[in-house]
């Protein structure tokens, strides 16, 4: 069984009357990339901060590698690296000299921490600017460079906060692929926080989505989105020459459970993948096909259901 490396329970931060965070219970296994989910304001940083021991939870409680953030905050900065989602750096330093910097605060020296310098500058692709000073690096060679120095402790935890925010796409997609791969080649567990969904879910292996200080749902995007959908699979149809007669064939496909009309387009709801099957009797019965999609585990569209649903999110 998946070993929990990160437990909370109903872990709260109140400020004053306000509820940062609200009862959270969560549990994030080893190995895994886990995304704290929701619009701005909804509690993530709050809850990274109590994580890191930076914060105090006003109750409940939380388990980091094994220590608990509020009595062994020492034993979490050596077990956890945090990125913040804007990092500060000596200005006035290059890339390479900032990490040596870190290194010597974490005891490496000499040949030592330089090996270790270039090795993870390498594996955050920052080579190249190794010698350039930090004041002019862009905002996603800055991130790289706080990965570097999350690197450098070579932690089993990793918490990134909003670690793609204003970083532009080819950038963000590097940065996700970095996560990916310390997750599945160096066993790393990652927890990020974001609004961007449909950036980083597919990163995540599982996710918690949080609105207003409460985490509504927590598991993998798949079960998430069948706990919304309640249909196992959702193709939308467009054709350019659609009739009466259309619903009726496509409601007698088989595996088809239901179809609905929306603004001209079909939503048809089926037990399984039936995008071939549609497109052939579509084709066979002279219709012209202008659009077929599976609705995917998207994030934006569970988003959409919780977020933009106000009564949705009342009832939760
Ligand atoms: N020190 C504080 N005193 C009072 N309220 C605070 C404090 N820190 C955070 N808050 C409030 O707690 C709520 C949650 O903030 P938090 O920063 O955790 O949200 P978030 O989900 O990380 O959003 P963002 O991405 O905007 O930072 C916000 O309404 C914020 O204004």
């Amino acid at each position: 069984m998946a070993e929990a490396i990160i437990k909370t329970e109903n872990l709260t931060k109140k400020y004053g009357d306000f509820c940062a965070v609200d009862n959270l219970s969560l549990t994030v296994y080893k190995g895994e990339v886990f995304g704290l989910l929701g619009p701005n304001g909804a509690g993530k940083t709050t809850t990274i901060l109590m994580l890191l021991g930076l914060t105090e939870p006003t109750s409940g409680s939380a388990m980091v590698a094994g220590y608990d953030p509020v009595r062994n905050p020492l034993e979490i900065k050596r077990k956890v690296g945090f990125l913040p989602d804007r990092v500060g750096f000596y200005e006035d330093l290059t890339g390479r000299e900032n990490l040596l910097y870190i290194a010597e605060l974490n005891g490496l020296r000499g040949k030592t921490a330089e090996r270790k310098a270039a090795e993870v500058l390498e594996q955050v692709g920052l080579s190249h600017a190794a010698h350039k000073k930090t004041y002019t690096y862009s905002r996603g060679m800055r991130q790289r460079l706080g990965l570097a120095e999350v690197l450098l402790k070579d932690p089993e935890i990793i918490i990134m906060d909003e670690p793609t925010l204003g970083i532009d796409p080819e950038g963000a997609r590097e940065m996700l692929n970095m996560i990916s791969f310390l997750a599945r080649e160096r066993g790393k567990t990652i927890m990020l926080s974001s609004h961007l969904l449909y950036q980083v879910q597919k990163v995540c292996d599982r996710v918690g989505i949080f609105v207003k200080g409460k985490m509504i749902a927590q598991g993998p995007l798949e079960d998430l989105y069948r706990q919304l959908t309640g249909d196992k699979f959702v193709i939308e149809l467009q054709v350019g020459n659609g009739n009466d007669q259309l619903e009726g064939i496509l409601k007698n496909i088989e595996g088809v459970t239901s179809v609905e009309k929306e603004r001209g387009l079909y939503l048809i709801h089926c037990e399984r993948d039936l995008r071939q099957r549609i497109t052939e009797e579509i084709f066979k019965k002279g219709y012209h096909l202008l659009h077929l999609h599976l609705q995917g585990y998207s994030l934006d569209d569970i988003y959409r259901r919780y977020f933009q649903s106000q009564e949705v999110v009342e009832r939760w």
